[in-house]
């Protein structure tokens, strides 16, 4: 087929990077065309890039890779301190940005996408590309029309950098796009072991826990007089988040400025 759509992987011998060189090589409208990972040292370069079952340059050079391979799309799963650096290198490339990393701030965000705008190009910024959390996040954004009352537990493996997670963040701003933000809770709360109320945004309560074992999973809780109800997604092999990841490629193509949510593709 022409005109595939040209993608490198940021991040690609991590746990997410190898599962998107799998499902963009396995696409018939993508093609791998290059991998970026800190892992790839100039030295053992070929070997490392063999031994990931890979046949297209490898660099632990981001800038290096764009200018040898020109792609058309970024897909980035490295780590909060990594990311905003590798996307504005993309973005100022001209390169359309599929930023699956966590960790990104606020004030970052509105940097990329200023650049994304100054450069005509587009960036995703996915807290979860898996379909069951965008779900999730929206069956808790309608029940928030009826409850007024939520806490949020996200459970991930124990390699996590960032906490809370993404998708809590994004959880909670979703709820709070509906409740506005609120005053804190009445009741004068006596935290005997400090934190253990979890972190709160925007009066949204957030516990995150890590342990081995575990992968990616999230429930909020609402309550109310007399009941309650949990939401809950679970995402148990990487494998799951890679359709949307394929999506959101193709639905990137010839996009400008920023997305900030799966949702706002489907
Ligand atoms: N949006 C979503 O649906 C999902 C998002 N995530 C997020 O994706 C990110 C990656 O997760 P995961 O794959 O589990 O993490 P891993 O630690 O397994 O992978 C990250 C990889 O990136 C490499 N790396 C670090 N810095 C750079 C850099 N500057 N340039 C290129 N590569 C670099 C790391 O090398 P080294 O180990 O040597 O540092 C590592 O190989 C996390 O932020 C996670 O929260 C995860 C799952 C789903
Ligand atoms: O680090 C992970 O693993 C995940 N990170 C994302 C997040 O922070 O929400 C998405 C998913 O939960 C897996």
């Amino acid at each position: 087929m022409e005109n595939k759509i040209r993608v490198i992987v940021a991040g690609a011998l991590g746990k997410m990077g190898r599962e998107t060189l799998k499902a963009v090589n396995a696409d018939k409208e993508l093609e791998l065309v290059g991998a970026a990972d800190v892992k790839f040292s100039d030295a053992n370069m070929k070997e490392e890039g063999i031994l990931a079952g890979l046949n297209i340059p490898c660099y632990p050079d981001l800038e290096r890779l764009i200018n040898e391979v020109k792609p058309d799309v970024m897909v980035d799963f490295t780590n909060p301190q990594a990311v905003f650096g590798n996307a504005k290198i993309a973005l100022q490339n001209k390169i359309t940005c599929v930023i699956g990393t966590t960790g990104l701030k606020d004030i970052e965000l509105e940097q990329l996408e200023k650049l994304a705008y100054a450069n005509e190009t587009g960036v995703a910024v996915i807290p979860n590309f898996a379909i069951g959390a965008v779900l999730m996040m929206k069956f808790a954004r309608e029940a928030a029309e009826y409850f007024s009352d939520v806490e949020i537990i996200e459970l991930h493996h124990d390699q996590k950098m960032d906490a809370p997670s993404g998708t809590a963040i994004k959880t909670a701003e979703l709820i709070n796009e509906r409740w506005g933000i609120r005053p804190p809770r009445a009741v004068r709360e006596l935290e005997k072991i400090p934190g253990c109320r979890g972190g709160n945004l925007g009066n949204i309560r957030i516990h995150s826990v890590r342990l081995p074992g575990l992968v990616a999973h999230q429930e909020v809780i609402f309550g109310g007089p007399g009941q309650s109800l949990t939401i809950r997604h679970d995402s148990f092999d990487r494998a799951g988040f890679m359709p949307g990841v394929v999506m959101v490629i193709k639905k990137m193509a010839g996009r400008k400025g920023l997305v900030y949510g799966m949702e706002n593709l489907l």
